[in-house]
């Protein structure tokens, strides 16, 4: 058998071999809604499942399937889905695996649109959601129910940074014959592998470090090939929130630089996480790659690096952490993360602002904190900014 060669040889040839046609190195863009079939019978014989064969875009499209295929050899999955979001992404796999009667238990801290599509999953579908702290093993015990059917999980949680032990859920899970299923748009595949340490799902909101660069929305499912499949003909083909071959494109383009933004990225937040913890106006400083934090260790455990988003708390509360934001220049006060740009923004009032006040209060996103995604600016750049954003208020 052919060795596995190493992470980023992978990301740079996960485009496959050059186009058989034309000898292209770039893989060809599918831009195309429909595909033609010889004849009637070919036609019927792909639509019963008979031949393989693409149909029609919304079903699949070549340039999606090298996407999926890259992806999967990345996370180490079976396969990929590839959707129009990330969000889509969650809500296909989680659809598929749950009906209605069923418990999903959520670690307690999740990006706000997540926390709303569980909460319209409990309202209009019947599906009983239960929020835990998956960090303290016991309390994931207690809050398993014998219906509990999907564990999901963020780690890092956005927008506090905290880790969940996914060798540690997924030994749960497989006793109580739950699913796993982990958001790993922080982490991305280069720094976290979930499905090595037992998680049976991977989501990623491909919109940002697999995209990288700001000019994508999507997202994709990793995993278990059958399930995938299973989406693939259901809840992808009726809902429908499939990606653009062009999008696809752009992330296929993305990905072979991923290693080299990531490295960038941890780099430029470790700087970010130093300057910010020696300065008198920063309160905590959220980083698991910080020697400082709890998690420290786990996240040399489980991730090669922590990544480059950083949270952090404003000593002057609300007030000062709106104010020092209304002054950052260089950093682009905006939600979204993983792009080339230094992004930053208010989880209270942008991300999580759909999280009723009391539950946000819970997750520890208070009016004092800030989420930074760090960019691949020259980190002086980064910091200079930063430091007269602060500097101006307590002046
Ligand atoms: C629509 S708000 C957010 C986008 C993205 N999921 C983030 O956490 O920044």
């Amino acid at each position: 058998m052919e060795e596995k060669k190493g992470f980023s040889t992978r990301l740079v040839h996960g485009g496959g071999e050059p186009c058989p046609q034309t000898g292209s190195l770039i893989p060809p863009l599918y831009q195309t809604s429909t595909f033609v079939f010889d004849n009637v019978e070919q036609g019927a014989k792909r639509f019963a499942g008979e031949e393989k064969g693409y149909i029609y875009s919304r079903l699949g499209n070549p340039t999606l399937t090298r996407l999926e295929e890259a992806l999967a050899d990345l996370e180490e999955a079976e396969a990929g889905l590839a959707f129009g979001s990330g969000m889509a992404a969650v809500s296909g796999v989680l659809i598929a695996l749950l009906k209605n009667g069923d418990h999903l238990l959520c670690g307690d801290t999740v990006y706000g649109c997540t926390y709303g599509l569980l909460r319209l999953f409990q309202e209009k579908f019947g599906i009983e959601v239960g929020f835990a702290d998956l960090s303290a093993p016991e309390e994931a015990v207690k809050a398993i129910q014998p219906n509990t059917r999907v564990i999901y999980l963020e780690t890092p949680v956005n927008p506090t940074m905290n880790l969940v032990d996914l060798e540690a859920v997924s030994r749960l899970a497989r006793q109580t014959g739950a699913w796993v299923v982990v958001d790993n748009t922080f982490a991305t595949p280069y720094l976290q592998q979930p499905l090595k340490l037992g998680a049976d799902f991977v989501v990623h909101s491909a919109t940002k470090y697999i995209g990288g660069h700001g000019d994508v929305i999507a997202g994709i499912t990793l995993g278990k090939r059958e399930i995938l499949d299973e989406i693939r003909s259901t809840t992808l083909k009726d809902i429908g929130g499939v990606l653009s071959p062009f999008d696809a494109w752009l992330l296929l383009r993305g990905l072979r630089t991923l290693a080299v933004r990531m490295d960038r990225h941890v780099a430029n937040a470790r700087e970010v996480v130093r300057f910010l913890e020696n300065h008198p106006a920063v309160g905590e400083v959220l980083y698991p790659g910080s020697p400082n934090h709890p998690q420290n260790r786990l996240a040399n455990r489980q991730m090669r690096a922590p990544g480059g988003v950083v949270g952090f708390r404003l000593k002057g509360g609300e007030s000062a952490a709106r104010a020092f934001l209304d002054r950052v220049r260089l950093c682009r006060l905006t939600v979204s993360l993983g792009e080339t740009t230094t992004l930053i923004q208010h989880p209270a009032t942008m991300t999580h602002a759909v999280v009723p006040a009391d539950a946000r209060e819970q997750m520890g996103i208070t009016g004092d904190l800030v989420r930074i995604s760090t960019g691949i600016e020259d980190i002086q750049d980064i910091i200079a900014d930063l430091e007269q954003a602060l500097d101006k208020g307590s002046s």
